[in-house]
């Protein structure tokens, strides 16, 4: 993907007193009261909006917030405006709508140093169906457009893509230039050694980035649901493990290629295996060549973490997408916990650089509060993910070129 123009090359001369519409991914979780249950994506676009504030611009500001199908309240960006005016420090007014009179007139009157919120994008079909008079509304209210929306930038949409068409110029915002200087150039060219841990599922989700990343590394750690499907196509006994049975061969497949590519392809050497799938099952450790009928692997073991830890002490890069395990049952969790440990223990104390490739094993490194210890964690799980395949993504290719 050729490198894209960044927020940071605009002046005030660009900025000042000028109307610049920004597409974040402000699709944070909220509970049943509408409290923000985490507010990482909100952090991760300030920034952006800072920036901008400082310069003299006015920010009309766009997300989406879940997958309503129509105006549903309980997807309304509201609950957010306490937070992002207290994080901006600014009084952040909020429209009722996304497009039209009000927020014409909102946009209109909006100081420099001012910001205004707009309604739920995906209230709109038109949003998500990329429909280009809507783009064009969207567009209409502002004189420029930054894209800051990493989590979302694997969607064609009208506040991602069609916008871009009806604004100029149109650049990557702050969070966007990381996303992308991280899971595009850290992985292109890694500081070498260069390992990969992945887990997860299903080996069915991750075969894109696997192939890719079998390209680059030097080590491929596999963990996870997936392995079952490894140890299978071995001959393995696997128990009631999760196994893709149509995925045998292309197991086989991958483990060739591996050594075919000269990438040392490490699978667990022992297991943590469960009675049934339930928080409270009956647990123990057994070696991988050996897990027993009626029994299932939830967690990888601890002689895999040893030998883990010891092969990622050698490497200078390291990307993880996926847990070692059921990492939501505390009993199933000490093989996702043991990566995530090792993975801050290197960044701060030997400079490794670590990238964690959004979805559940953000919430794993979360969860183990080691998130400020990795050099990058993402905040796009699927967005991320294809990235790490290979895949353009379209609210990136629809940017202007550095
Ligand atoms: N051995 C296993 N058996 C069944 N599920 C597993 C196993 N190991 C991990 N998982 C599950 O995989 C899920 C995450 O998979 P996936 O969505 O592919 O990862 P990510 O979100 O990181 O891309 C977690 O909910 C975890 O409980
Ligand atoms: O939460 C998001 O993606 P993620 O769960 O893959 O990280 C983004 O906001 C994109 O949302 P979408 O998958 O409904 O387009």
């Amino acid at each position: 993907m050729a490198t894209k123009r960044s927020v940071g090359t605009l002046g005030e001369a660009d900025l000042m007193g000028k109307k610049v519409f920004v597409r974040a991914d402000l699709n944070v979780p909220l509970d049943d009261a509408q409290n923000i249950t985490d507010d990482t994506r909100i952090r991760a676009s300030v920034p952006t909006i800072k920036f901008l504030l400082e310069k003299g611009a006015k920010v009309v500001l766009a997300s989406h917030l879940g997958r309503p199908k129509g105006v549903t309240p309980k997807y309304s960006l509201k609950p957010l405006v306490p937070r992002l005016s207290e994080l901006l420090g600014v009084n952040v007014v909020m429209a009722n709508d996304c497009i039209g009179e009000e927020v014409e007139k909102l946009a209109a009157a909006l100081p420099e140093g001012g910001v205004l919120l707009l309604e739920n994008v995906r209230f709109y079909k038109e949003e998500e169906k990329n429909d280009p008079e809507f783009a064009k509304k969207l567009a209409s209210v502002a004189d420029l457009y930054i894209n800051d929306a990493f989590g979302t930038a694997h969607r064609a949409h009208a506040s991602t893509e069609g916008v871009t068409k009806f604004l100029k110029p149109s650049v990557a915002g702050f969070l966007m230039q990381k996303e992308l200087d991280y899971l595009v150039g850290a992985v292109a060219n890694p500081k070498k050694p260069f390992a990969a841990i992945v887990g997860g599922s299903k080996v069915s989700t991750k075969i894109g980035v696997i192939e890719s990343l079998l390209a680059k590394v030097d080590i491929l750690i596999l963990g996870g649901g997936m392995i079952y499907t490894f140890y299978k196509a071995q001959g393995y006994a696997v128990g009631k493990s999760l196994v893709e049975e149509d995925k045998l061969e292309l197991a086989t497949s991958l483990i060739e290629k591996a050594k075919a590519k000269g990438v040392s392809l490490l699978l667990p050497t022992d297991i943590v295996v469960a009675d049934k799938f339930a928080p409270d099952a009956e647990s123990k450790i057994v070696p991988a060549t050996a897990i027993p009928d009626d029994w299932m692997g939830l967690d990888v073991g601890p002689d895999a973490t040893k030998t883990f830890n010891e092969a990622l002490d050698t490497t200078q890069t390291i990307i993880w997408n996926g847990p070692m395990g059921v990492f939501e049952f505390e009993k199933f969790a000490a093989g996702t916990e043991a990566i995530a440990k090792k993975l801050a223990e290197l960044t701060t104390s030997k400079g490794v650089t670590t990238i964690i490739g959004g979805g559940d094993s953000v919430a794993a490194v979360e969860k183990a509060g080691l998130a400020d210890k990795m050099s990058h964690i993402s905040t796009g799980g699927g967005a991320s993910l294809e990235l790490l395949e290979g895949k353009p993504l379209p609210g990136v290719l629809a940017l202007d070129e550095a």
